[in-house]
């Protein structure tokens, strides 16, 4: 076979100019640069910083942890934020989240609608006479009005919180709270009407 029709070899251009590539060409004072990571004499990063340095085995901050370690003291402290506390509060018997689900499937009246649509509009002037009847304290959330009076023990939250949302929006005050919180399934039983925001 002729040497020029065999395919499976091909000319390739010789090696690239390494020299190009090499830092100390194309960043001039990369050889002054000190790789040295411990803190350095005098500087702020002494002790104030909480940077752990390569001499700072896992060994060692444990010992600090404990309280055995005698230099202690000295080494970098490792700040580590504590989240904030959560206001939940431990539910009363029967009135667990469980329990909250049960009685929406079998209650049949939860919104107190007495036979009335549930998709009726309602002015917030209406849903300002709801706050003192012990039966029909109401709410808006997300332009719904709910009557939240029958959830009021279940709230994980506590009743003192969901007292807030009683006769007014409380859509900011909720989403500031949880947004995460699918309040639409938990109240869907609960549904009075639909907020009417017309002038
Ligand atoms: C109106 C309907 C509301 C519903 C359906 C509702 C529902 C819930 C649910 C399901 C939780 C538990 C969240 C979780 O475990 O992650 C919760 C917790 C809580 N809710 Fe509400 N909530 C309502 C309104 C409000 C309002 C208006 C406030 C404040 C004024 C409030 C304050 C809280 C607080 C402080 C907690 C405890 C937060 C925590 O776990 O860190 N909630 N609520």
């Amino acid at each position: 076979m002729d040497d020029n029709d065999d395919f499976t070899f091909c000319k390739v251009p010789g090696p690239v100019n390494v020299e190009v590539f090499e830092a100390h060409k194309t960043v001039p004072d990369v050889g002054n640069i000190d790789l040295n990571d411990e803190p350095r004499k005098g500087s702020q990063t002494d002790d104030t910083s909480g940077a752990i340095s390569k001499n700072d085995s896992i060994a060692a901050k444990v010992s600090k942890d404990v309280g055995s370690s005698p230099s202690a003291s000295q080494e970098p402290q490792t700040v580590v934020k504590k989240p904030a506390p959560r206001a939940k509060v431990p539910f009363e018997k029967g009135y667990s989240q469980m329990d909250w689900l049960k009685l929406t499937q079998t209650h049949p009246d939860l919104a107190g609608l007495k036979g009335q649509s549930n998709k009726r509009l309602i002015t917030l002037k209406e849903v300002k006479l709801h706050k003192t009847e012990e039966d029909s304290m109401w709410t808006v959330l997300n332009g719904r009005v709910y009557n939240i009076t029958p959830y009021m023990k279940f709230h994980p939250g506590g009743v003192d919180f969901l007292m807030k949302a009683v006769g007014k929006d409380c859509t900011a005050l909720f989403k500031k709270y949880h947004a995460w919180v699918n309040a639409d399934f938990l109240l869907e039983k609960c549904l009075v009407g639909v907020l009417d925001d017309s002038p």
